[in-house]
């Protein structure tokens, strides 16, 4: 299969997402339900609707940047909006408290998908003041974004409360990094009460979005202290990555596609390209080199509506992560913002 090369650079674009294949089932957690909102706001899923869909049509990076926004969100602390409080200022940088989106690997969520949340959030506060939390409309969005780029629609079951803190501290080793083994994907993804279909059918939201060279530099130019690209990735791949992001003087805004055919659309590309090794991640193309893995790589490469089912049902488990009941939230009515 001759893949369409070089690679289209594109200006900093953002997005979150991942998905899951059959198997095993989570563990039961808090409850959460499709009729939630059925008597406080019966709209709902059709509010957030008529803001995601002008957002997907005016600004389409703004998709897969929620979709990776929701991820970060459910795995640290789980799906609870603690990823959308906004840093403080003022008051001088060593005495602010440091939340989550102050840490590294949150640091390039770009702002649109914030924007977009809080537009969506906004609308159901017109309709339904005080009632739907954040964490609902995030997930709410992720959701559409996924079926507007080509994806399943699936019900989205809601509940969630919004924490009440968000704490940079929670971060570190709740997100797993670009050249992580299969070893640690597979470890945070079960801290998560996720299992491996589940990792190998998210990790497919890579169908979409953008990556900064930085995640992928270090294989193109001296792979294990080798001083050659990793032998793994294809030598076209290795080339066109290697024009887009030099070793070194290249302007840290550049970013590339995950998915060299189909970039833009939420398609199973993503798991033939690693058959094809054009997989972008160390993390991404492990899934075809490790044996607990890549029957299941093969098996949605193989089916589109296989992954799409997958998809949506590992989607619904990462939706359900420590999901806060009760008192144990608030419901925001700026999602940035704590209540008090
Ligand atoms: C399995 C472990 C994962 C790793 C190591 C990982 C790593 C990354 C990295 C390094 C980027 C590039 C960020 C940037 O340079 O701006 C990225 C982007 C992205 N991730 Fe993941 N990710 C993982 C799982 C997931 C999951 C579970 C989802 C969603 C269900 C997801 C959805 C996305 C999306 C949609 C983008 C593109 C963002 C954009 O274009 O704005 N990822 N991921
Ligand atoms: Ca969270
Ligand atoms: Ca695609």
């Amino acid at each position: 299969r001759e893949a369409p090369l070089p690679l289209p650079v594109a200006q900093a674009a953002v997005a979150a997402g991942a998905a899951a294949v059959g198997g095993r089932r989570a563990p039961v957690r808090h409850e959460l339900s499709l009729y939630f909102y059925a008597k406080t706001c019966p709209g709902v899923d059709q509010i957030v609707g008529n803001v995601t869909a002008p957002r997907f049509r005016d600004d389409p990076a703004a998709g897969p940047a929620v979709l990776r926004l929701f991820y970060h969100d459910c795995f640290v602390e789980g799906c609870d909006a603690s990823i959308l409080i906004a840093p403080t200022t003022g008051g001088g940088a060593a005495a602010r408290p440091r939340v989550e989106r102050d840490v590294d690997d949150n640091r390039n969520l770009p702002q649109e998908a914030f924007d977009t949340v809080e537009m969506a959030k906004a609308a159901v506060e017109k309709s339904c003041p005080g009632v739907v939390t954040c964490a609902d409309v995030l997930a709410l969005a992720a959701r559409d974004f996924v079926h507007l780029a080509g994806g399943p629609y699936y019900a989205v079951k809601k509940g969630r409360k919004d924490s009440k803190v968000s704490l940079a501290g929670k971060v570190r080793g709740s997100l797993p990094r670009a050249n992580s083994t299969v070893d640690e994907l597979l470890r945070v993804f079960a801290s998560k009460g996720l299992g491996v279909g589940d990792l190998v059918a998210l990790s497919g939201a890579h169908t979409v979005g953008f990556a900064h060279c930085a995640h992928f530099v270090g294989r193109l130019y001296d792979f294990g202290g080798t001083r050659q690209a990793d032998p793994v990735m294809d030598a076209r791949l290795v080339k066109a990555l290697r024009m887009s992001c030099p070793s070194t003087g290249g302007s840290a805004r550049v970013v590339v596609p995950f998915d060299v055919s189909t970039p833009f659309q939420f398609d199973h590309a993503y798991y033939a390209n690693l058959q094809a090794r054009l997989g972008l991640l160390a993390s991404d193309q492990a899934l075809f080199l490790d044996a607990r893995t890549r029957p299941l790589v093969q098996d949605l490469a193989a089916d589109k509506n296989r992954f799409f089912q997958a998809f949506a049902a590992s989607m619904d488990r990462m939706g359900s992560v420590h999901v806060k009941k009760g008192r144990k939230g608030e419901v925001r009515r700026v999602c940035s913002q704590h209540l008090s």
